[in-house]
């Protein structure tokens, strides 16, 4: 083993060893030195998928929070089997969800179940019960499995478990359970799918009966609403013509309580600081707690018509128990723009009472409370629900039972009841909710629209995370982000623009700092719930990440990355440069960097130009720019294909190829490396996807990708 200039306990050292070689430690161990965060930088790379004995040192473990109901379903029994029981209800709408979708279908199903067809139905989160308790589920009963495909073909968080179960089984009997399946996905991703697929083929082989044949959500085709809402009808179909369900008609119950409680004290309430106590025993093995983060500077890469690129530098020097490995995430959770806020305030006549607390209590024992109570109507739109979202046409059809007028229900159920018709109204709208209010009631408030209703409908607030682009050994305590700005002009309507929440959000900070407005004039309380954000704050967690540089710094390095797709490359680069300033081996590297025009979104241009000086012919950048006057488009993939043989001569030695930016680009890429490797030693197509197949599993190729 070799000598470590670090004062690293001898048992942790052992432990290190087993996993990392003993170069690559070295190169790592005095990177530590240098950038003065000690032994605790070892773990990255190969630690990465082992049970981690540093995990304390790198992230601190989440913190339940006291107080509110939220997650009271985490004391109760793991057993659904016994839940069901207990609770009377015949169907269980079990959901995987990594950004909320299939959460927000498994809610909508389980009420239409409960209201349409008069079936006791609740939802599940899969991390809530022992996967093998599904076996105990009576033939009488029914299980429905909503599930989303993240990473590259991995289950969300919440599924792991359930997944990880499933795939490795063996004798178990699941002949008593009939269920259904709906998978959500996007094809732009090399595993459509693979999530529902895996679960269904273990449910099968363990003899489970499905009632009809499994469904598929495609975001890639924006469809993914229209899908889950085809499906939805096949199994109704299902409900009706074989097991004999009854229909009636869909009128909105409660599962849930939001009243007005004036004898509680402001202090009391949950005024919109994230929810910890839901989210973290969920993401525990992945995130860090969310925490209060400052950001210490902030500034625009690139300004033009209607696109912005923020840089923002956070600051970890108040949380020293939080970190981060180069590679890793950062989540931001926003606030909602105050003109969406005060519009449904106005709308739904709650306006004077939105500070007047709120208690939120289940009607029955299967339901969850996911929002923390008691709060107030402000807190909830504000920062626990998603206002700016457009409006499904499930919701529109269901709202009309609630509209002040006869004709605002006429107009609602006009609009929700053709499909096509809807989609093209969305694409020309996106309307919100609010928006959509306004728009079929103008003159009175929507007063009979219950507040428990839009709780237990709209999808809540979810966190939108980012590549940190900066490296932990060169700058420990200050992950930085790199964020663009949406704002996308409606397709048929260019002078309307969709703001995204986040970016502009972050946006907002920014400028304040700078003592701006938002360019569109967008407010925001960015002093958060009881001033918790002032002076610039965020509410943030670190997200791990399998995006890892080697142990080895002499391991050459293919970079691909298109947009911000540069932020983590960004930081692979200083790291790097940062291991030859110490004199280490530093192996070839080739970075492919694309973007529409070099003199408009050409990002850390500077920074790279000064990296390159240091690497020297280390580095090789090579530009494909999609929009300069005067020449043919290029994408990254074009200038990839054209380099066929370096890339493949720099992987044949051992390297790693990274690719970050959108999903599309990532397969494109893909494509044309497997045209290269065909060329090259004469592959079939079943050989390239075999090789492709191996170096992904072996880490060697790695893809930080996003819809
Ligand atoms: C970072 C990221 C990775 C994804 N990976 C896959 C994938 O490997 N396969 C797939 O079919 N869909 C993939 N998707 C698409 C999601 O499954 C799809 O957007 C889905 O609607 C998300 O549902 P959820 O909000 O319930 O998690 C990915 C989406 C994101 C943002």
């Amino acid at each position: 083993m070799a000598t470590f200039p670090l004062n690293i306990p001898p048992e942790l050292l052992q432990e290190l060893s087993k996993y990392t070689t003993p170069t690559g430690l070295a190169d790592y161990a005095a990177l530590a030195l240098l950038g003065g965060i000690g032994a605790t930088y070892l773990s990255k790379g190969r630690l990465w998928d082992k049970p981690d004995p540093l995990h304390h040192l790198w992230y601190e473990q989440p913190q339940l929070k006291n107080g509110g109901q939220a997650g009271s379903a985490n004391k109760e029994t793991r057993n659904i089997a016994q839940k069901l029981e207990e609770t009377r209800k015949n169907i269980v709408v079990f959901w995987g969800s990594q950004s909320g979708t299939a959460e927000g279908f498994a809610h909508r199903l389980a009420r239409e179940i409960s209201i349409r067809w008069g079936q006791e139905a609740m939802t599940a989160d899969l991390s809530d019960y022992d996967p093998i308790t599904i076996s105990e589920i009576p033939n009488a009963k029914l299980a429905i499995f909503i599930v989303s495909t993240y990473g590259e073909g991995d289950p969300s968080d919440n599924t792991a478990e359930f997944w990880g179960w499933i795939s490795k089984a063996t004798d178990v009997s699941l002949a008593n359970l009939r269920y259904a399946a709906f998978g959500l996905g996007n094809t732009n991703y090399k595993f459509y799918n693979r999530v529902v697929d895996v679960i269904v083929e273990g449910l099968d082989k363990f003899g489970a009966q499905t009632l009809l044949p499994v469904a598929k959500a495609n975001d890639a085709e924006g469809a993914t609403e229209e899908d889950f809402m085809s499906w939805k009808d096949d199994l109704f179909t299902v409900f009706k013509d074989k097991l004999g369900f009854q229909e009636a008609e869909a009128k909105y119950i409660p599962s849930l309580k939001v009243e007005e409680d004036e004898s509680l004290e402001p202090i009391d309430l949950h005024h919109g600081e994230p929810n910890n106590r839901v989210e973290a025993p969920k993401a525990a093995a992945q995130s860090s707690a969310i925490r209060t983060l400052s950001i210490s500077d902030s500034r625009e890469l690139f300004t033009s018509s209607n696109r912005h690129c923020l840089h923002m530098d956070i600051d970890l020097t108040s949380q020293p128990e939080l970190g981060y490995k180069t590679g890793d995430h950062l989540a931001i959770w926003p606030g909602n723009p105050d003109i969406e806020v005060e519009r449904l305030l106005d709308i739904l006549g709650v306006s004077s009472r939105r500070d007047i607390p709120l208690g939120i209590t289940a009607l029955d024992s299967a339901t969850k409370i996911t929002i923390p109570t008691p709060t107030s109507s402000i807190a909830i739109f504000r920062y626990y629900l998603e206002i700016c979202a457009p409006v499904n046409r499930d919701t529109v059809r269901d709202l009309a039972q609630f509209a002040p007028t006869p004709e605002a229900k006429t107009y609602l159920l006009a609009l929700g009841q053709d499909k096509d018709a809807y989609g093209r109204f969305i694409s020309q709208t996106h309307i919100n909710l609010g928006r959509l209010l306004q728009l079929a009631c103008p003159d009175k408030p929507w007063n009979n629209l219950p507040l428990s209703y839009l709780v237990e409908t709209l999808p809540h607030i979810r966190p939108r995370f980012y590549s940190i682009s900066s490296s932990s050994v060169v700058s420990p305590r200050k992950p930085s982000i790199t964020a663009i700005v949406s704002t996308t002009p409606l397709a048929e309507n260019p002078n309307e623009l969709i703001h995204g929440v986040t970016s502009n959000y972050l946006l907002a900070i920014s400028q304040q700092a700078r003592s701006q407005s938002h360019p569109s004039e967008i407010t925001y309380r960015l002093n958060g719930p009881g001033d918790a954000l002032q002076g610039g704050k965020v509410f943030a967690h670190i997200r791990r990440s399998k995006f890892k540089l080697p142990a080895l710094g002499k391991t050459p390095l293919v970079m691909v990355g298109a947009g911000t797709g540069l932020a983590p490359f960004r930081a692979f680069l200083s790291e790097r440069c940062q291991l030859l300033k110490i004199g280490k081996e530093v192996g070839e590297m080739i970075l492919f960097f694309g973007c529409r025009d070099p003199n408009e979104d050409y990002i850390y241009r500077e920074e790279l130009e000064e990296m390159q000086a240091v690497l020297g012919d280390r580095l090789r950048i090579v530009t494909a720019f999609s929009r300069l006057e005067g020449t043919p488009r290029r994408y990254v993939q074009d200038r990839v294909a054209e380099f066929g043989e370096d890339v493949i001569r720099v992987i044949d030695e051992g390297g790693n190829i990274y690719v970050c930016g959108r999903a599309g680009m990532a397969r494109e890429v893909e494509k044309v490396v497997g045209q290269s490797m065909k060329g090259a030693k004469g592959w079939s197509d079943d050989e390239v996807n075999g090789w492709s197949k191996t170096i992904k599993k072996k880490n060697k190729w790695q893809e930080d990708v996003w819809g």
